[in-house]
Parts: structure tokens; C-alpha cells; sequence
């Protein structure tokens, strides 16, 4: 059996399920990614899909992945191409027989499998559930449908009858199962011209893996951080006011699982407290935007989103500029907006807020901020960005539609106005 396996946001080794599936009895195993030129397409708004922040960490997964999976005698090939046309060219040079890649469903990710499985159709496809703290086959819904709207049943219900997976590791291939790969297309292949990050940055974010595993160690084992989570959770300046996993969870650098179990090291080892909790209870959020995405399909990208109440929305390309330019009468808007379009990155509590004044205050559709972050976002991911988005804007699962006062939360988390002046100064 010749397997192949198909990475898109799962650039890891460790507690990858489609590469773990993949090096089970398996006479040769290859891997391919492709860097997909309509991910860098203009977004009907006019600017990039996948701005240069996130390009340059992805560049830097792939990279990675590369280089981890050759340490396991595994060959990556990087194409710079669509999937439907890169693949079965591969898959025809190598005699390959089976593919095993990571279950997507948001409609564009499906498209392409879809349209590859019907250009394909002798090779067997394992599409495996991955990516999850609770495994879909574990939790307590049996149908996506019975996903319930609020995310504290969701939670409760799974803590308590679910359990968390152990990790699993993909199995060395002999050394004869590698061979030379061309190097990675460069992102000015890719139409990205890099950009470095503000030195004002909360983290130099660097992409793959082994940085993955390093940000833990330091967070967790070096600074003992985990400790104060939920503490510094609502931080605004700074590496360490929260743990900057998700980047990396993101792009799949790093499975939610190695978290929990590193997790339930640390308290074992070091301290077990509310707050080391929290980063789980976070996690758990991660995992619900997941399960509502899959109960709602394309409805989480629609403008009235999973609510039956309709909304009045407009959409003004000049607020918009002003939006997105840090350019509104709300300096901790626009302090949060100006370290999002020179980092990549901005706090939860940011985030919050921003999307708040946008869809909210100013009424706008809140599309035009979803899609704002889709390009900016280091840490984009679609469950994340659009569940937060609905959630923001009273469209999603908050069921008491909260209006963010600016003017007060500016005072409440930047109180001595650091944040303000790093940014708007
Ligand atoms: C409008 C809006 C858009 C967002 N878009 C994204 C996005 O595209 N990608 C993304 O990963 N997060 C998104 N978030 C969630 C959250 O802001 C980030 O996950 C968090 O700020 C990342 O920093 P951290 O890793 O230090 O978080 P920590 O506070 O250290 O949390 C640990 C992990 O828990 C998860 N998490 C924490 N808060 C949330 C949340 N509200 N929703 C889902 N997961 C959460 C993340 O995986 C995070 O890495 C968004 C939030 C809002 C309000």
C-alpha cells in the first residue's frame, strides 16, 4: 500500500491522526502541501485573503514540517498550485493507493475535496476527525444538530462524560521511503511580499512545530505563567499575559490534546489551580466554535448568521477605512486596530471590544470585519474568527447580545493608559 498524506491545517508529526493512520503497515508514505493560490486571491473588499503575517508563519510551518518529517524518513512535496491539479499528478508519478488527510467541512476547504475525490476516484480517502479536544465520537451529541446554542451546556455536559484522548505518534519509515523534494516555492512565488512585525509586538510569532512545543515549555515550565492564566487572561501588553498558543493550534503546529495532557503534567508536577483550568476552559470554547460550524454550515458566513432576529446593516467604505486604519472618535479602538495591522496579532480582550464598536456601535456589516481579520489574523482560523464574529454581533450563541461600552472597558483594562500610548502615540 503506497499512502499518501494531504496536510492543510495540520502542519505537525506528533498527534496528527492522517500521518499516525498513514505509517500503520504501510509499504511507502509521502506528504504533500500545497500552497493554494486562491488563498492569496484579492477578498472581494479589495485586499488579500491571507495577508503577509499569516503567509510568513505558514512559509515557516511548512518549512518545519518538512524537516520533522524527514527526521521520520517521510518525504514532503510542496507544490505551489491548486490541489485539484497538483495532487493527482503526484498521486499518478507515485503509484499511490490511499490518501489520508484532516476532515474539513467549511464549504470552501469542501469544495476542493470534493472536486479532488471525483478527479481521483481508485484512490481510497480516509478523512480523519482530528484537530478536537473532545473527539467527535466522544462527546455526548451524537448528530451535529444536537449541539446545543449555549456554550456553558456544551461544556458541563462534555466535562463530564467525555474523555480526552491519548497522544499518538507516527511511525518511522525506513530510509528507504525517502527522497530528495524540491525546496519550498517562496512566498514572493506566492504573490506575499514579507513584512516584519512592529518591535512593539506582544510576540514574535514564528511559525512550526518545534516553536509550537518551545512556547509551551516557556509558558508552562520556565516562567511558571500557566499558573496566573486567568489572572492575566484580559492582558494587553506583552508575551506572557496569555499563552499565544493559538497561531500555532491555528495552522495545526500543535494538537489541543498535547495541550490538556501537558496541562494535567503541570498540575501534577507544579501546581493545580483555577487558573490552569482556564487555558482548558479556553480550549473548550475552541472546540465548541468547531462544533457549532459543522451544526450551521455556511450559515455561520451568512449576514443574519444562526439567529432567527434580523438586524438592520449597513456597509460604509469610509468608516471601514477608519476601522480598519485606527482612525475612529474611540482611541482604544484605534490603539487595538493599529497593533492588528502592524503585528498580525491582538488580544482577546481587543478583539472583543473592536468587533464590538464595528457591528454594534457603528451597525456595519460585520462580515467586513470578519474578512478584515481573516487578513490580518496571524492565528485565523475560519471556526474561531466566524464564531467569535456572530458572537460579537449578536448573530451567534451569545444569548445576551452584549454591547461593549468602550469608554469603560478602556478604563477597566488600561486604566493608566499604556496600552493607548504604545499604540497611538
Ligand atoms: C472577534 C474575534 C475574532 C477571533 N478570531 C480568532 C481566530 O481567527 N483564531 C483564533 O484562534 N482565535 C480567535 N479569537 C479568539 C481569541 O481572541 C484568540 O484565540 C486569543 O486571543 C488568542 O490568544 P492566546 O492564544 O494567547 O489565547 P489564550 O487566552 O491563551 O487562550 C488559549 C487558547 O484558547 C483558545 N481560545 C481562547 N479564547 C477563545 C475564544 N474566544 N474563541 C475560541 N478559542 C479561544 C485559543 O485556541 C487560544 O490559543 C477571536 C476572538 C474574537 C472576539
Amino acid at each position: 500500500m503506497k499512502h499518501l498524506v494531504w496536510f492543510r491545517n495540520d502542519l505537525r508529526t506528533e498527534d496528527q491522526y492522517a500521518l499516525w493512520k498513514a505509517t500503520q503497515q504501510a509499504e511507502k508514505v509521502i506528504g504533500v502541501y500545497c500552497f493554494d493560490p486562491r488563498h492569496f486571491a484579492l477578498t472581494p473588499y479589495g485586499f488579500p485573503k491571507t495577508g503577509a503575517y499569516r503567509a510568513q508563519f505558514l512559509w515557516e510551518s511548512v518549512r518545519a514540517l518538512k524537516r520533522n518529517l524527514e527526521a521520520l524518513n517521510i518525504p514532503l512535496w510542496v507544490f505551489y498550485g491548486e490541489p485539484e491539479t497538483t495532487i493527482p499528478e503526484l498521486v499518478k508519478t507515485h503509484g499511490i493507493t490511499t490518501l489520508f488527510t484532516t476532515h474539513e467541512w467549511t464549504s470552501e476547504e469542501r469544495k476542493v475535496t470534493d472536486a479532488l475525490k471525483v478527479q481521483m476516484p481508485r484512490i481510497a480517502f480516509h478523512e480523519l476527525q482530528d484537530g478536537f479536544l473532545f473527539h467527535p465520537e466522544d462527546i455526548p451529541y451524537p448528530a451535529a444538530k444536537e449541539i446545543p446554542e449555549i456554550f456553558t451546556e456544551f461544556r458541563k455536559k462534555c466535562e463530564k462524560l467525555s474523555k480526552i484522548r491519548p497522544l499518538v505518534e507516527p511511525k518511522a519509515m525506513p530510509k528507504s521511503n525517502y527522497e530528495i523534494t524540491p525546496e519550498l516555492p517562496t512566498l514572493a512565488s506566492c504573490g506575499i511580499t514579507p513584512q516584519s512585525a512592529d518591535k512593539r509586538t506582544a510576540f514574535p510569532f514564528k511559525g512550526g512545530e518545534n516553536k509550537a512545543l518551545a512556547r509551551l515549555e516557556d509558558y508552562f515550565y520556565t516562567t511558571e505563567n500557566l499558573s496566573q492564566y486567568k489572572q492575566t487572561r484580559n492582558g494587553l501588553i506583552g508575551a506572557d499575559y496569555s499563552s499565544k498558543f493559538s497561531p500555532w493550534l491555528a495552522h495545526g503546529c500543535i494538537s489541543p490534546r498535547k495541550i490538556y495532557w501537558e496541562v494535567q503534567q503541570y498540575e501534577a508536577e507544579i501546581c493545580k489551580n483555577e487558573d490552569t483550568y482556564w487555558l482548558i476552559f479556553e480550549l473548550i470554547w475552541r472546540d465548541y466554535f468547531r462544533y457549532i460550524s459543522q451544526k450551521h454550515g455556511n450559515k455561520i458566513f451568512q449576514l443574519n448568521g444562526i439567529v432567527k432576529q434580523k438586524y438592520e446593516w449597513e456597509f460604509n467604505a469610509r468608516k471601514f477605512e477608519k476601522w480598519t486604519q485606527g482612525k475612529t472618535p474611540e482611541p482604544f479602538v484605534n490603539a487595538n486596530m493599529k497593533e492588528l495591522a502592524a503585528t498580525g496579532f491582538m488580544s482577546n480582550r481587543g478583539r472583543q471590544n473592536v468587533a464590538s464598536f464595528w457591528a454594534k456601535e457603528w451597525e456595519q456589516d460585520w462580515r467586513a470585519g470578519a474578512a478584515w481579520f481573516e487578513s490580518l489574523l496571524i492565528d485565523y482560523d475560519v471556526h474561531s474568527n466566524y464564531g467569535n464574529w456572530l458572537y460579537n454581533s449578536g448573530v451567534g450563541n451569545d444569548p445576551r447580545d452584549r454591547k461593549f461600552n468602550i469608554r469603560r472597558q478602556a478604563e477597566m483594562y488600561d486604566p493608566k493608559n499604556e496600552y493607548q500610548d504604545l499604540w497611538n502615540t
